[in-house]
């Protein structure tokens, strides 16, 4: 048997997608201002050669921009921008930007860089630029260094970019931890919300959605199903001679029949008190009729036991096809009908009845499996 599906919902991975992708259009595009503002300041004042590096950036950044325009894969243009930040540091740790100042843009990246990869590749891509500000730091006769730091700028910035960077990864992975925790809380609490929670059989609110489902799929594609509403008989008797203990134990017992009958695509929801209803995809009224009068049957010969008390548990059920009605509520209406109508004529059988095989035609064929 099926459990009531979760509603469609926006998941979380396309919640994280969506923030990333917007983050990292964003990030492109003042990455792009910034460098073209930069490189314009450097111009004027008479650093023309670091202008024209940071132009060239940015061309870099409009490229990769323009291509995901065409292909649209983020993955794609989230990795070209990472690769050209990373080397826009190489050059201005090797450069050291306008008055030495170049390296300190780095304080900015570790925040981002483990928001739009992972730890793993954040932690990754940090310790290349530290290694590579490292040797550029320590070995400034490198043919494309072109500057050289004090000892005290050196050990400051790489001891202070090292404690940021280890704050980020802990309040990052704080973040993905609680991330976690609450989805999975959100999980339980709408598998709870969906759950009877005696039974443990779905409740009226899951089996309502299915319904809802399974009339706009009859709707669309012609797929019919039929609906068993099943009352437990005298159930007041049980409940005033046995006990309410022993009134639980028997709906339990009751939806325990319920889970061996029924075959996964069908569904079986505690409806409400001692109601049970059945939703029986692509199965024709009287398939649907052989199946609540198997289920009777079965309930009549099972001994219903509340400590060492028999009890006298017996069921009638209403039955209806979609292929009779023209909705859901009309359905359900129609099949509140049938179960009165068992109730009235004597309780412990289904209806409505079938009198003869002669009349059952090849939709009485066994239910597909
Ligand atoms: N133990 C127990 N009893 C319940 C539960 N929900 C509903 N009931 C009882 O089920 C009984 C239903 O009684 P009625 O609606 O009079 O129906 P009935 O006695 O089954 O009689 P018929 O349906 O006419 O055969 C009420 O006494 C409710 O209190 C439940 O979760 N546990």
């Amino acid at each position: 048997m099926t459990q009531a599906r979760p509603p469609a919902q926006y998941s979380a991975e396309d919640e994280d997608f969506r923030r990333s992708l917007q983050l990292t259009r964003w990030l492109a595009v003042i990455a792009l201002m910034l460098l073209l503002g930069i490189g314009t300041k450097s111009w004027l004042s008479g650093h023309g050669g670091h202008a024209v590096m940071l132009w060239t950036f940015a061309a870099l950044i409009a490229i990769n921009g323009t291509v995901y325009l065409f292909l649209k894969k983020h993955e794609l243009h989230m990795v070209g921008l990472l690769a050209i930040v990373i080397v826009l540091f190489g050059y201005l740790f090797a450069s050291g930007g306008e008055s030495n100042t170049g390296p300190l843009w780095f304080y900015a990246f570790p925040p981002l860089l483990f928001y739009l990869t992972n730890l793993r590749q954040g932690t990754i891509m940090l310790a290349t630029c530290l290694a590579m500000a490292l040797v550029i730091f320590q070995w400034p006769q490198l043919p494309f260094v072109t500057t050289e730091y004090s000892a005290d700028f050196k050990i400051r910035f790489l001891t202070s970019v090292l404690f940021e960077s280890l704050f980020c990864f802990i309040l990052e992975y704080s973040r993905l931890k609680a991330r976690s925790r609450l989805l999975e809380l959100a999980r339980s609490h709408e598998q709870a919300a969906r759950t009877d929670e005696l039974t443990g059989l779905p409740n009226r609110r899951a089996m309502h959605q299915r319904l809802l489902e399974e009339y706009s799929r009859y709707q669309r594609s012609g797929h019919h199903f039929s609906v068993a509403l099943i009352d437990l008989d005298w159930f007041k008797r049980i409940n005033d001679d046995y006990g309410h203990d022993a009134g639980d134990a028997s709906l339990k017992q009751f939806a325990d029949l319920v889970r061996d009958i029924v075959r996964q695509t069908d569904l079986g929801a505690r409806w409400g008190g001692e109601e049970f209803l059945l939703l029986l995809p692509d199965t024709s009224l009287l398939q649907a009729l052989t199946l609540a009068e198997r289920l009777r049957q079965k309930v009549a010969d099972t001994e219903f036991r509340f400590r060492d008390q028999v009890l006298p548990v017996t069921i009638s059920a209403g039955v209806s096809s979609i292929t009779q009605s023209d909705s859901v509520n009309h359905l359900l209406k129609q099949v509140d009908v049938q179960l009165y109508s068992a109730k009235e004529n004597g309780r412990n059988q289904i209806a409505p009845r079938v009198k003869s095989r002669a009349t059952t035609s090849h939709q009485d064929s066994p239910r597909p499996s």
